[in-house]
């Protein structure tokens, strides 16, 4: 199937698993072949030596004869029974070679689709939902790991097993082959259909199955909201619709299997009584023996769960390339931003300019910078003030190349940051984000995620310079806390202080804080402030904020609106002009003296 094709490339990487695995399922069928061949043998050669012992008629001889053939019953038993152990034996080594394939294959892509996702830019993650880019790398690739496993084994296995098994009967009996071979395709044919009916419902019970779990999921975490507007009615009620669409479909498969598996019994039961009785009008003609009807009723009992299983393969087959066109189709996504041919690594000092940035958010088209200038020498501080919405993030955003710009330029000492290596760029700008992310793990490698080559006594000054020493000691694990779902939950300030001492970690020439302190209360926030500014001193410092940070000196100010800037200069300048910083100033001073 083409849409499989892209899979070519890790069938070939695991080629001599795959050949092995072939090998080891025709060894296994032969294995499965060979019994009711020695079993007719058996039944023939007893069934003729029983006639010669009724004849012989008691005595000394007979009783000879009868060990003779229970020596020979005996023989032949155990001949069956090294047959089903070599059997055994290779169906273990199909499944070691294919299934672990398989198992190969699935974390080949895994790995190839969670490298491609930390390619892709900040554009791609806002246009996709979570879940979606989660279920390429979960769902999608577990169809296509059933694909390459267990149906291309239970593929195999039919069609070599098949051909054995007919070609075990046209040796024998070419008509009686036929005759018992002529349900077989309507048998198969109605396998198939009930089959994919069956995997289609199964699909319906899978996703309403996943949106009860969603519900459920969406109830528990914002129950605090639900109980406090009295909402828990409505949400059962919500509940109640979508587990009864659910209760309603489980009934429905049940009823559909409750008839399909008695009436595939049924249907075998019928194959086995036509194979008896057909085998026993050749047999009475004498064109058959009671051994060959016993041989063909073990061949069509030996292709009953191959045939069982054709539906399984074709829909397997059928959402394994549905799974891998949706992975084709995201790794064929190429990221809008990504390193130049020849990328440059310069030494950052700290200089950083804006010239007349223009950025509009492609999939809103939200304009977000109108021809945004900044100058900024290495060392100096910038302070970015405005109303919500007015862009300042966004200077952020550009600065740290999450997106270029649609017109103009920003710069880092004079180069251009599409010139620029990203990852070089991004090791030399320290970051606090907006939302504080913490992972689930303990406060000392979350704070250490900044530079993991940190030392413990580099990772506690940071600590120290962030005003966490007295929580993190009031921890009963202090820095070893796991912070999470599971791990001590941290009040909104905590949050930041940790992402805070995490930048500060990391130790580069630009500090970019975004909203770093707003969690924070006045106090803690001048003890922060003034720990800082021994560290800072030669850094260049771009802070994003709401509040005025009055305990600092910032070399420069800016009050930004629409994406503009609408006031800029020094303290002094601004509250001459008596714009919108003296009227912050004015009020944030006089409600919280400094
Ligand atoms: N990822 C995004 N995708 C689309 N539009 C965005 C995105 N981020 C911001 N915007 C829009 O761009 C404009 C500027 O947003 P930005 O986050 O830069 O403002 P801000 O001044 O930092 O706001 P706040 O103070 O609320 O953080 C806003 O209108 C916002 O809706």
């Amino acid at each position: 199937m083409k849409r499989l094709s892209s899979l070519n490339k890790y069938f070939w990487r695991h080629k001599w698993r795959l050949f092995s695995g072939i090998l080891f399922v025709t060894i296994a069928n032969l294995f499965a072949v060979i019994p009711p061949t020695v079993i007719r043998t058996v039944i023939d050669a007893v069934g003729e030596e029983i006639d010669v012992y009724h004849l012989i008629g008691g005595g000394k001889t007979q009783e000879l004869f009868r060990n003779e053939i229970f020596g020979q019953v005996f023989w032949y038993g155990m001949l069956l029974l090294l047959l089903a152990f070599l059997r055994g034996i290779f169906m273990f080594l199909m499944r070691q070679t294919i299934i672990v394939m398989s198992r190969h294959i699935e974390y080949g892509q895994k790995e190839e689709i969670y490298n491609h996702y930390q390619q892709l830019d900040a554009q791609f993650f806002k246009s996709h939902a979570t879940g979606d880019l989660m279920n390429r790398l979960s769902e999608d690739v577990s169809r296509v790991r059933m694909y390459t496993g267990p149906a291309i084994m239970y593929a195999v296995n039919l069609v070599v097993l098949t051909v054995m098994c007919v070609w075990g009967m046209l040796r024998v009996n070419p008509l009686l082959t036929l005759c018992v071979l002529i349900p077989m395709p309507i048998l198969g044919i109605s396998i198939y259909y009930v089959n994919r009916l069956i995997y289609k419902k199964s699909e319906k019970i899978q996703s309403q199955l996943s949106d009860l779990t969603t519900t459920a999921q969406e109830a528990f975490s914002g129950i605090r909201v639900i109980k406090s507007f009295v909402q828990e009615k409505n949400i059962m009620r919500f509940f109640d619709a979508h587990s009864e669409a659910y209760k309603h479909s489980t009934i429905n498969l049940a009823m559909t299997e409750a008839i399909y598996f008695p009436a595939m019994n049924l249907f075998v039961g019928l194959s086995m009584l036509s194979t008896i009785l057909v085998g026993g009008y050749f047999t009475i003609i004498g064109k058959a023996t009671a051994g060959n009807i016993a041989e063909f009723v073990i061949y069509i009992n030996l292709m009953m769960f191959p045939m069982f299983i054709i539906g399984m393969i074709a829909s397997t087959t059928q959402r394994a390339a549905a799974s891998q066109s949706r992975i084709d189709e995201f790794l064929k996504t190429e990221p809008a931003i990504k390193d130049p041919e020849h990328a440059l690594n310069p030494i950052v000092l700290g200089d950083v300019a804006f010239d007349k940035v223009s950025f509009t958010y492609q999939h809103t088209g939200i304009q977000a910078l109108r021809e945004f200038s900044l100058k900024l020498r290495a060392g100096e501080k910038l302070i970015i003030l405005g109303e919500t919405g007015s862009g300042k993030s966004t200077v952020g955003q550009l600065l740290l190349r999450m997106y270029d710009p649609q017109s103009g330029s920003v710069r880092l000492d004079g180069v251009d940051l599409r010139e620029m290596d990203l990852n070089h760029l991004r090791r030399n700008i320290s970051y606090t984000p907006q939302d504080a992310l913490l992972f689930s793990d303990t406060i000392f490698n979350n704070i250490r995620f900044g530079r993991d080559d940190a030392s413990e006594q580099e990772v506690y000054e940071v600590a120290r310079m962030a005003h966490l020493e007295n929580e993190i000691s009031s921890f009963a694990d202090g820095y070893q806390t796991v912070i999470g779902e599971r791990g001590v939950m941290l009040s909104g300030g905590q949050k930041q202080r940790i992402v805070l001492a995490r930048a500060l970690l990391k130790n580069s020439p630009v500090l970019l804080l975004d909203e770093c302190l707003s969690a924070v209360d006045t106090q803690t926030e001048q003890i922060i402030l003034s720990n800082l500014k021994k560290y800072l001193e030669d850094k260049t410092v771009l802070v994003i904020t709401h509040r005025i940070f009055t305990g600092w000196n910032f070399d420069q100010i800016i009050v930004m609106r629409d994406g503009q800037i609408a006031e800029q200069g020094v303290h002094d300048e601004l509250m001459q002009l008596n714009g919108r910083y003296a009227k912050l100033f004015r009020h944030q001073t006089e409600a919280t003296p400094a």
